[in-house]
């Protein structure tokens, strides 16, 4: 676990696996910090360079207050992999985190060998949707919101099979900052890439669990028809966070792409 200023705020990273071997990045998703990636940096550090950190607003990083930028948080991560001279990575995004790894390598193409966007889309969400969320939010706190979130982000099945990690990451969201929380609403209100991201060219890999309530099989496919040099995979028994519910099959499909973009 290190610390880091970049851009101003501080954020929290983690660093594993050999230090020569291939990079990737991991980028959270709303309302989650790097613990969600534990089981996919044990299955995988082993051959890759992993980094996973706190995107500004969550875990142990700043939480500035106002509406955060898909761009800030593109900055933020070139900032960090700049401080750690990290030069060619792969980036994995989960949602927001996909978001900002698909403005990331529209900004920085000739730093990315390899895309992985995981339950993710070009455009998430409308703006009246964002805006009546983070107005509950401020008003009546995240707490309001728990469980719509819970049955929006894992399987009934996982929902009922495992209670005791519900509720571990039921508190992970309850203990988000409300500024941070509020301003990553915001950034995915405002960002919509529809238009922009024909112009990827870094072989992408995206995945999506079978029962995403949040971004749903139909608009993470209508996201990889974009881009042209994509692979699309549905993940079963899975909802939102996959590195939560399905490491395992995450894992060996991010692997034999990885290996097979030439970046493993
Ligand atoms: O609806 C949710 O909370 C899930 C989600 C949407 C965008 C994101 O990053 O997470």
């Amino acid at each position: 676990m290190a610390f880091v200023r970049i851009n101003g705020i501080l954020l929290h990273y983690r660093l594993a696996g050999p230090p020569a071997a291939p990079a990737i990045v991991l980028v959270n998703s709303l309302g989650t910090d790097a613990r969600i990636w534990d089981q996919v940096v044990a299955l995988m550090s082993g051959y890759y360079r992993i980094l996973s950190y706190d995107k500004r607003g969550h875990g142990l990083s700043d939480a500035p207050p106002g509406d955060y930028a898909l761009e800030h948080h593109v900055d933020d991560l070139a900032g960090l992999l700049q401080h750690l001279d990290i030069n060619h990575v792969a980036v994995v995004g989960v949602s927001v985190g996909g978001l900002i790894a698909q403005a990331f390598a529209l900004r920085h193409p000739d730093r990315l060998s390899a895309l992985v966007l995981c339950d993710t889309a070009a455009k998430v969400g409308d703006e009246t949707m964002w805006n009546s969320r983070i107005a509950a939010v401020r008003e009546n706190g995240i707490g309001s919101l728990a469980e719509t979130i819970m049955a929006r982000w894992f399987t009934e099945s996982f929902r009922r099979d495992r209670r005791e990690e519900l509720a571990g990451w039921q508190n992970m969201v309850l203990r988000m900052p409300l500024d941070g929380y509020a301003g990553t609403c915001a950034a995915l209100r405002d960002a919509d890439l529809r238009g922009s991201i024909a112009a990827i060219t870094t072989p992408t890999l995206v995945v999506v669990g079978d029962q995403d309530l949040s971004t749903p099989v139909e608009l993470v496919r209508d996201m990889a028809n974009r881009i042209a040099d994509s692979r699309f995979e549905i993940i079963g028994d899975c909802g939102h966070i996959p590195s939560i519910e399905q490491p395992h099959a995450l894992v060996s499909l991010i692997t034999a792409f990885l290996e097979e973009a030439g970046h493993g």
